[in-house]
């Protein structure tokens, strides 16, 4: 699995923004301006091919939720798209809110969702190694995709009934044989897509984002079970509850957002 090892526990989940960013002109998450953004017919529909086999383990590292993948091999891979070479996927997470309100790290003309799920890849034509990758430019590749309540997402369910096993920081379980494609909305063909950086520590600026147009509906209970974890570890007598688990959006910068629809 990629080495989303960095343990984020020393950090507190609404932890201080570091004074200095290396570069720091182009972080994220960001708002996308919707009439700012810049339609490229050259951008391609994405190809996610997931092999479930390559699904390991579900941990809680104090920020979110990892669902970790064996990297080792081209098994599990994104193409097309934006992307010129072949990511392999390392790990999915989200980030949510203590409400229905907000929870996103990104918004669509300052839309806020309650939740949104990152899709890491990391560019295995060009490294060989995930922490290789993550400090080069578009080392890695990751998929927003915006939750919204609704119906209950029958494929989230699994994930969600392994969550109680996870729920202080630092807890592991086997988790196998899960298929994030489920995960992904009918529609990717239209997608924004950015140059930004990790939205947590190291915050290195390596991240060509793709931000999906079409939301996945998940139900209000099962939202309810990812603020059910906690970002204290079993030992600690002051349980925190895991929620608003975002970071603050990010100046532009003069960066472009490119659309793949017009
Ligand atoms: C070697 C240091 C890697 C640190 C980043 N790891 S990661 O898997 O890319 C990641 C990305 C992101 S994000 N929101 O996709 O930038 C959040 C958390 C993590 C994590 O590891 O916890
Ligand atoms: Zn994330």
């Amino acid at each position: 699995a990629c080495s989303s090892r960095f343990v984020l526990s020393q950090v507190h989940p609404m932890w201080q923004e570091p004074l200095a960013i290396p570069g720091g002109n182009r972080q994220s998450p960001i708002d996308i301006a919707v009439r700012n953004s810049i339609f490229d017919p050259h951008l391609r529909p994405l190809v996610a091919k997931y092999d479930p086999r390559t699904c390991q383990q579900i941990w809680n590292n104090g920020y979110s939720f990892l669902v970790e993948y064996d990297d080792t091999m081209d098994k599990s891979t994104l193409s097309g798209g934006p992307l010129e070479d072949r990511y392999r996927l390392c790990q999915f997470h989200f980030h949510w809110g203590e409400n229905n309100a907000w929870g996103s790290e990104h918004t669509v003309d300052h839309r806020l969702y309650p939740a949104e799920l990152h899709l890491v890849h990391w560019n295995a034509d060009r490294y060989s190694l995930f922490e290789e990758a993550v400090m080069e430019e578009n080392g890695l590749a990751v998929i927003g995709v915006f939750l919204k309540v609704g119906k209950r997402h029958e494929g989230l369910q699994k994930l969600v009934d392994a969550l109680p096993a996870v729920r202080h920081r630092d807890s592991m379980v086997e988790f196998t044989k899960f298929d994030p494609s489920c995960l992904l909305p009918s529609n990717m063909e239209e997608y924004w897509t950015y140059a930004g950086s990790l939205t947590t520590p190291p915050l290195t600026e390596a991240v060509c984002w793709i931000i999906l147009k079409q939301p996945i509906e998940v139900s209000h209970d099962q939202l309810a079970v990812f603020r059910s974890l906690l970002f204290t570890s079993a030992e600690e007598e002051v349980q925190k509850s895991m929620v608003n688990n975002f970071r603050s959006q990010q100046p532009l910068k003069g960066r472009t957002v490119r659309s793949s629809f017009s």
